[in-house]
């Protein structure tokens, strides 16, 4: 992990993936490979998030999900951060106003997968989350219906763009949204959980 806060030029596009990572697995590899090269993005930060506002559960230490990203995800272009703790962030859409504060002139774009989409509309200012970047969701076996039939699809659904329209996303003014459809990974960390490896 590099130390303090990434550096990202004013008009570069940068794709933030936050999540547990509870472990990081090859599913968050594929996904954030994918959306570099669909998406045309500068770099990916992942945000190693200190605790997901809407599980209960409490997961492994920051050290120990760090330093397994930083294992697992080797690239020249994506930087795995702790800057949620940093920013004193914990709600996604706090975060993203912190870092465009921050990084004035650098367009940031939000990455999830499908089953993110399906409950978005229960997130912290959610709408405010579209107002502010574009958004690429990407598929994940199981959840590619329940997404794009979710309240926020449907509410937003003319603000969507195909995945073929989606290179150079980033530079579009928001609202704007994808669902990228691609070759799935159907890794989870609660099923690497569930084998008693990660615990
Ligand atoms: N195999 C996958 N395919 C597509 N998206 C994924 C995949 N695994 C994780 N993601 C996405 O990556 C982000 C971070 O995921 P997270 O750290 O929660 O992993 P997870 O495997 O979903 O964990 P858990 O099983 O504990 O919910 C989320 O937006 C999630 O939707
Ligand atoms: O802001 C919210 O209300 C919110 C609710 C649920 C999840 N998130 C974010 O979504 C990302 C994926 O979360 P998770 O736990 O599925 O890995 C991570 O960055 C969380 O902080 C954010």
């Amino acid at each position: 992990m590099q130390g303090g806060f990434p550096f990202a030029r004013a008009g570069q596009v940068v794709g933030l993936l936050g999540g547990s990572f509870d472990p990081a697995h090859h599913g968050h590899v594929h996904i954030t490979r994918e959306a570099l090269k669909r998406l045309g993005l500068d770099h990916v930060w992942w945000l190693v998030s200190p605790g997901n506002p809407l599980k209960a559960r409490g997961p492994a230490t920051m050290e120990r999900r760090l330093a397994r990203a930083c294992q697992i995800m080797r690239h020249p272009r994506v930087k795995v951060t702790d800057l949620e703790a940093r920013l004193g962030t914990r709600f996604t859409a706090q975060t993203i106003a912190a870092l465009q504060a921050r990084y004035p002139g650098v367009r940031f774009v939000w990455l999830m997968g499908a089953d993110n989409l399906a409950t978005f509309h229960h997130w912290e200012n959610w709408r405010d989350i579209l107002a502010r970047v574009p958004v690429a969701v990407l598929a994940r076996p199981g959840d590619r219906i329940a997404a794009r039939t979710s309240p926020a699809a449907t509410i937003f659904r003319a603000d969507r763009i195909t995945t073929q329209a989606a290179h150079g996303i980033g530079r579009r003014a928001p609202p704007v949204w994808t669902f990228l459809n691609m070759p799935m990974d159907d890794a989870s960390s609660t099923e690497i959980r569930a084998t008693g490896a990660w615990s």
